[in-house]
C-alpha cells in the first residue's frame, strides 16, 4: 500500500546539541535502511521548511505505524499520512 507523507519537525530551540547530532544520525540511518529496502522511494525536502514529504510503501496501516513510531524524531513531529489508491485514468509504464 501506498502512502503520502508529511512530516514536520519541531525540534526543541534548547536541546542538548549531542542529542540533536544523535537524533539526527540515527533518524538518517532508519530512514536509510527503509529506503534501502524499497519501503520508502520518495523522500523530499519541502523548500524552505524543516519538513518533507515522503511516499512509502508499505503492507499495511500495522507497519505504516510502526515505521512511523519507530522514527527517531517522532516525538519531535507532526505528521499527516494520505492513503493513496490507483487513478482510474493512469495509462500503465
Ligand atoms: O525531514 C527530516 O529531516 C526528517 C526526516 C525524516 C526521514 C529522514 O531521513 O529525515
Amino acid at each position: 500500500m501506498l502512502y503520502h507523507i508529511r512530516m514536520d519537525v519541531n525540534l526543541p530551540p534548547d536541546l542538548d546539541p549531542e542529542e540533536r547530532a544523535d537524533l539526527l544520525s540515527r533518524e538518517k540511518e532508519y530512514s536509510q535502511e527503509l529506503q534501502r529496502e524499497g519501503k520508502w522511494p520518495h523522500l523530499w525536502r519541502i523548500a524552505g521548511e524543516y519538513a518533507n514529504v515522503s511516499v512509502v510503501d508499505l503492507a499495511d496501516h500495522d507497519e505504516l505505524h510502526s515505521v512511523l513510531s519507530g522514527l527517531p524524531l517522532f516525538p519531535y513531529m507532526n505528521i499527516e499520512v494520505t492513503p493513496l489508491a490507483v487513478h482510474p485514468n493512469k495509462i500503465d509504464g
